[in-house]
């Protein structure tokens, strides 16, 4: 059985991120790698082998049963519609379509029964990274004991920003130890031995467009009454987001009833000693799939509330990962006909 998948943006980090998803997990596809004509030819890696890279511009899409998009705002808004012409299933991994009523925003181990209501548009989007990791950790206390409020500060990794970012974080490091001047190009400051609370673009409410994706977004994927305010800043970390999340329920919940709940929650991982290195940091979570929640306790401030540290590798569960879940759903609930 083989379904056929094309990968957009199969040169960047989330596309490649895909391919090795696709091969470890096993997805029974027959997968073709697509880029800028800026790549044509260039190979990449699928598993033992590689896959010669073709131009978006001149492929052809008839035939194929999912798409996985990560090429950036820009192409799929352009490309998407285009695309879901020829193919049932666009998984787009941009900002641009997730807000779209017709567009069913999945991360599975949430909402992914909303596919059962169809997919108007032929395009499903997956979240914003940050947004990813926090609904998985929210959603078990969410259906535990109601979930009013949080307030969330995000510890993100330059990989979200793309491979160029992740090049000018060890630039900028290497000049630093050599006295070089320092360049800086895809952030706003210097992001080596920095942080900057700046993702995304700044809207007339003062707050980044980042940090509201992860209210709206929230909000679309687990309940409309959640109240949510984000503070999104850049680290020089290569992979991997953290987030400190202050959670304010209904409810009464205890911290060892959230611990107890999030070990059995679905993508979730508690490391949660209360001694020295017992919690993860994202140096420990790239290349893995799970949500890490560390930290877990009770916040005095307000009446029923809880402090959490959730970590997670934004190219995987942010992204590739979260994708590909989606394609799995879709095969699972028999939406894409495979060849034999
Ligand atoms: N990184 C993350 O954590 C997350 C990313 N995303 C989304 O995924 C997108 C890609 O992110 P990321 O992989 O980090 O970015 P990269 O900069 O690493 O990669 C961009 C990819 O897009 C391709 N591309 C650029 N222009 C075109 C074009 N005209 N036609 C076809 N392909 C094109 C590039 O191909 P080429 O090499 O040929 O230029 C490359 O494969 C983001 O813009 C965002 O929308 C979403 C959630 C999380
Ligand atoms: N903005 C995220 C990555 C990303 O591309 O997000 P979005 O798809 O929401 O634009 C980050 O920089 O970490």
């Amino acid at each position: 059985m083989t379904i056929k998948v094309a990968v957009v943006g199969a040169t960047g980090n989330v596309g490649r991120e895909m391919l090795s998803v696709l091969k470890e997990r096993q997805f029974p596809a027959d997968v073709v790698a697509l880029a800028s004509n800026r790549s044509i030819g260039v190979e990449v890696s699928f598993g033992d082998g590689v896959l010669k890279v073709h131009a978006l511009e001149h492929y052809d899409f008839k035939g194929t049963d999912i798409v996985l998009m990560s090429a950036g705002g820009a192409i799929s808004k352009e490309w998407a519609p285009k695309i879901a012409k020829d193919v049932p299933f666009v998984i787009d991994n941009s900002s641009t379509w997730r807000m779209d009523r017709d567009v069913p925003l999945i991360v599975p181990e949430v909402n992914a029964g909303v596919l059962d209501e169809g997919v108007k548009k032929g395009i499903i989007a997956n979240p914003n990274c940050s947004t990813a990791q926090l609904v998985v950790a929210l959603k078990p206390l969410h259906d535990e004991a109601t979930i009013k409020r949080v307030v969330v500060s995000t510890y993100q990794s330059v990989s979200g920003a793309g491979k160029d970012a992740m090049d000018e974080l060890f630039r900028q490091t290497r000049a630093v130890f050599v006295a070089d001047p320092i360049e800086v190009e895809n952030f706003t400051k210097q992001i080596a031995f920095n942080v900057i609370p700046h993702i995304d673009t700044f809207l007339d409410s003062g707050y980044t467009k980042e940090e509201w994706k992860m209210m709206v977004e929230v909000q679309k994927i687990l309940d409309p009454d959640i109240q949510l305010t984000a503070t999104c800043v850049r680290v020089p970390v290569f992979i991997g987001h953290s987030e400190s999340v202050n959670v304010e329920f209904e409810k009464p919940i205890t911290a060892a009833r959230a611990r107890a709940i999030l070990r059995e929650a679905p993508g979730c991982l508690v490391v949660d000693k209360h001694e020295d290195g017992g919690y993860v940091t994202p140096i420990e979570c790239a290349g893995e799939d799970a949500t890490y929640i560390s930290r877990i306790r009770k916040d005095p401030t307000v009446e029923h509330g809880l402090s959490l540290w959730v970590v997670s590798d934004n190219l995987r569960k942010g992204a590739a990962l979260n994708a590909v879940q989606i394609a799995e759903c879709l095969l699972n609930r028999g939406l894409v006909s495979a060849e034999d």
